[in-house]
């Protein structure tokens, strides 16, 4: 394992952030921490990069790994532009190629911007910089502390898959925080944490399959004598409609095909991240 750690403890005064985490993270994967304001994502991620120190637990790696860092809050010279920002970067590590600033930025898309004022990008811009910066010592791990809070929609997706094809590209192992659903339904790896400790822990498809059932609603004239056909207790019946929690979409086809002559209409609806944290936590992410 590339990296783990084991109940790891963080606390301030007599107020717990981050309470007994462990995890394990593979080379070469892309893992999420989901979880909303608070929960102890940054202070997590903190402790993994060693910039602070763990009250209880402990933080190994299985070698000495070259980290790249994309913190919340830039750590760029507003006043410089973007390519002397990178310069400065890079003349502090020893070896690093002399094109990596020029590569980085063609492949980040920087280019059309490398001699505007970092302080005058947009935010898009802005990460992707943050990014080039995390990147320039040629890092094994790169982790971001929310990339994509306050970006607009279309700009989080394209920093997203930034992200995930250099990943792919980089062989880089990615950890990064989120409180956005929808990200973490891409990810490899999905840890869900709040309140400081971890409630989940999978691919997403493997949270939302544990956590967040498959609902298949039935319109029918009938609904009992349809209830009465079908194995599986229903969740909800009314005057005209059947709704089951199923595990499969095979599970709700079967029952579909089996009984269409009863059926009038339907929906099926695969559980989502949403489903799977409100299955978690009691509550839609705040
Ligand atoms: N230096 C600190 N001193 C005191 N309390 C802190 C400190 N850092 C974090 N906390 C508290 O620890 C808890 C977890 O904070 P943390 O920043 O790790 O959450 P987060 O999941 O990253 O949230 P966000 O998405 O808002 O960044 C919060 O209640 C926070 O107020």
């Amino acid at each position: 394992m590339l990296l783990e750690a084991k109940n790891l403890t963080k606390t301030f005064g007599d107020q717990v952030a981050v309470d007994g985490v462990n995890l394990q993270i593979k080379q070469g994967s892309f893992t999420a921490l989901l979880g909303p304001n608070g929960a102890g994502k940054s202070t997590t991620m903190s402790m993994l990069i060693g910039l602070s120190i763990p009250t209880a637990g402990e933080v190994t790696y299985d070698r000495k790994p070259r980290l790249g860092v994309v913190f919340q809050g830039s750590v760029l010279d507003e006043m410089l532009t973007v390519k002397e920002n990178l310069d400065i970067r890079a003349g502090q590590y020893r070896r690093v190629p002399t094109d990596r600033v020029s590569v980085l930025s063609k492949q980040l898309g920087l280019t059309s911007f490398m001699s505007q004022r970092y302080g005058t990008l947009s935010g898009g811009q802005k990460r992707r910089v943050d990014i080039a910066r995390a990147l320039i010592n040629n890092p094994d791990i790169l982790f971001l502390d929310e990339p994509t809070t306050g970006l607009d929609i279309q700009t989080r997706l394209a920093i997203w898959t930034l992200i995930q094809r250099l990943q792919r590209e980089h062989h880089l192992t990615v950890i990064l925080t989120t409180h956005y659903l929808d990200e973490a339904d891409s990810a490899d790896n999905v840890i869900v944490i709040d309140h400081g400790k971890v409630l989940a822990w999978g691919t997403a498809a493997e949270i939302k399959r544990r956590y967040a059932g498959n609902l298949l609603t039935l319109a029918a004239a009938s609904p009992r004598q349809l209830a009465a056909r079908i194995d599986q207790q229903p969740m909800r019946m009314t005057d005209d409609r059947l709704v089951y929690d199923l595990a499969t979409a095979q599970a709700a086809m079967d029952i579909l095909v089996t009984n269409h002559d009863l059926i009038e209409n339907f929906e099926f609806r695969p559980g989502s991240m949403n489903d799977a944290f409100l299955a978690l936590t009691g509550r839609e992410m705040r």
